[in-house]
């Protein structure tokens, strides 16, 4: 795919590199492999249970996590690139690592007291971080779109893996809103779903995400009737989304998520660092890899320690491996909240969200 070299600041040159491919490819073959363990006789529902964490047990020290473990260093990178100061006083440093850890002990203070409420800020933050993780990667929009474009694309990009799992797969929500909660399932008999069937909530979450994919769809196709220069990117745009669809609503959730959070969000979000810190260079999806997790070993280690903590903290609530995953799944929210801020700088930063005047080949919405 052409990259766009435009002197915008909106400036992610990499659309061809092949770190944004795989993504797609590797949960297009996920979804090959369930259609052909279903074919076979297998139902997908009867996977056992390390199949779905394995993405999970492979990818959170190599890439889930690291990905966010450059966040301390975003500042200092736009202060460099905008010309200002590089390095950030130490008091700046300290400044944004106590308002980090802040963030996120509220967050697990609100697990530990309201999960209900904490799973709902966490899927509500985790969408709208999913979706200006791709947001940034759209080249139609970034020549030709309007903010509703935007808007759209985000909510259709950030619903679908959110939204989409917790209709089609409403039990497991209900089961993890339970561990959170350290209760067993036992005693009750079992946990509700978070969104019950047929409510005005599961209604208005279903228009949520249709009426956003249909509105990326329908603009979509009716920008590229108009530009056959960006007919290509579109039908790509849409593709994904389609692969996304199907994805989040048939294989289960914690597979489906495993595969799209470290393959397709958190390499995006590395090879996005690494085009802005070092633009132009192309050394290939493993050394780039390799680079980034040179540059953010310290923050990661310390995140894995912290997360230890909380393990420890909460060790009288752990009664089965599984629930070592929910509880990494906890500590992820609590840095999603402070992270997802980083990327808004970031998106300012390289006006994600500035649209071109009309006659520049842009349209104002
Ligand atoms: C709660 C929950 C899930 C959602 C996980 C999410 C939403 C992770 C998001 C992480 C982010 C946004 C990290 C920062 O970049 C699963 C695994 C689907 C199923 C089990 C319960
Ligand atoms: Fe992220």
């Amino acid at each position: 795919m052409r990259a766009d070299r435009s002197p915008s600041t909106f400036d992610c040159q990499a659309r061809g590199s092949i770190a944004l491919w795989l993504g797609p490819l590797a949960l297009a073959g996920v979804l090959i492999a369930a259609g052909m363990s279903e074919a076979l006789g297998v139902p997908i529902r009867s996977w056992p249970v390390w199949v779905e964490w394995l993405p999970w047990v492979v990818g959170l020290a190599v890439l889930g996590m690291p990905h966010g473990a450059f966040d301390h260093e975003i500042g200092p990178l736009l202060r460099r690139l905008s010309g200002r100061d590089r390095s950030g006083s130490l008091k700046a440093h300290l400044a944004f690592a106590s308002g980090y850890l802040l963030l996120m002990a509220a967050v697990l203070l609100v697990w530990w007291v309201a999960p209900g409420l904490a799973l709902a800020l966490f899927l509500i933050a985790a969408a709208l971080h999913f979706g200006q993780g791709d947001l940034v990667w759209s080249r139609p929009l970034r020549v030709a779109g309007g903010r509703i474009d935007r808007l759209a694309f985000l909510l259709t990009r950030g619903c679908v893996p959110i939204v989409l799992p917790v209709l089609a797969f409403p039990d497991l929500f209900g089961e993890a809103l339970a561990r959170f909660g350290g209760q067993t399932t036992a005693s009750g008999g079992p946990p509700p779903p978070p969104l019950p069937q047929g409510t005005a909530a599961w209604w208005t979450a279903w228009l949520l995400v249709g009426g956003a994919s249909l509105t990326q769809l329908i603009r979509g196709v009716s920008l590229a009737s108009r530009r056959a220069d960006l007919r290509r990117d579109i039908a790509a745009e849409l593709g994904e989304t389609a692969l996304l669809w199907a994805s989040f609503a048939l294989v289960p959730p914690i597979l489906a998520m495993g595969v799209y959070f470290h393959v397709w969000h958190a390499l995006r979000h590395v090879e996005r660092i690494a085009d802005l810190a070092a633009p132009g260079r192309r050394p290939g999806v493993l050394a780039t890899l390799g680079w980034f997790l040179k540059r953010t070993w310290p923050t990661n280690t310390a995140a894995f320690l912290l997360m230890g903590g909380l393990g420890w903290l909460a060790w009288d609530r752990i009664r089965e491996p599984t629930d070592l995953g929910f509880l990494a799944l906890a500590f992820l929210s609590a840095v999603t909240i402070p992270h997802l801020i980083v990327v808004a700088a970031m998106d300012r930063f390289q006006g994600v969200w500035s649209v071109k005047p009309v006659g520049s080949g842009g349209s104002i919405v």
